[in-house]
């Protein structure tokens, strides 16, 4: 019995990598649209569940790890921009408010699956369209939800954040420590 991680995101590799080096990677390929009548609260957990859950199927043997994040401000969900404009519109959005990151983590084996989420809260300062400009030329902004990553440039931006730093970036990275313990002693997670 191995340990899979369920996803594509450098960051998240670099971060489980901070758990254990005794992972493979197989990213999960789903459809990331919501069901209408899901709260934007639950939709990270929802998707990372439905990551989780996919690969699981491939391997059944093997715990699986999905995770999903997903910036919200004013109950609308940020995902990974689709153009350069669209991610400078979010920034205008995000400018001078303080939104909500929830990355939900999934553990699955077999049809098992147990799940949490964390919360951390991010105010960015406010930003001038020359500020906007000048990160979007980083191109930092384009595969990261909410068109910023608090990891590299995105830092520049915020005022001040509420929570877990390594949540905002991709993994809560020791929720998920422990929650990986509890999994692998056939217990839920939280
Ligand atoms: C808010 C924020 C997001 N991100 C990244 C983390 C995730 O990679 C991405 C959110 O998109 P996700 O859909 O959660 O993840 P992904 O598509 O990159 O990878 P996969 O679905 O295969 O797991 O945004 C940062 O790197 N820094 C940040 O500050």
């Amino acid at each position: 019995m191995g340990l899979i991680l369920a996803s594509a995101s450098p960051r998240r590799q670099e971060l489980l990598r901070l758990i254990t080096e005794d992972f493979t990677v197989f990213p999960a390929a789903v459809d990331e649209s919501l069901p209408p009548v899901l709260s934007v609260q639950k939709a990270a957990q929802y998707l990372a569940r439905k990551k989780a859950l996919a690969v699981a199927n491939e391997y059944p043997n093997d715990i699986v790890l999905g995770s999903d994040t997903t910036v919200v401000l004013e109950n609308a969900i940020f995902g990974k921009p689709k153009t350069p404009e669209h991610a400078a519109e979010m920034l205008r959005q995000l400018s001078g408010k303080t939104h909500t990151v929830i990355t939900g983590v999934a553990l699955a084996q077999g049809e098992r699956v147990s799940s949490f989420q964390t919360e951390t809260a991010v105010t960015f300062y406010p930003l001038t369209e020359e500020q906007i400009q000048a990160y979007l030329a980083t191109g930092e902004p384009m595969d990261k939800a909410g068109s910023y990553g608090i990891q590299g440039y995105g830092a520049l931006l915020v005022q001040n954040i509420n929570g877990d730093f390594y949540s905002v970036m991709g993994l809560p990275v020791a929720e998920t420590a422990r929650a990986l313990q509890c999994f692998c002693k056939g217990n839920d997670v939280l």
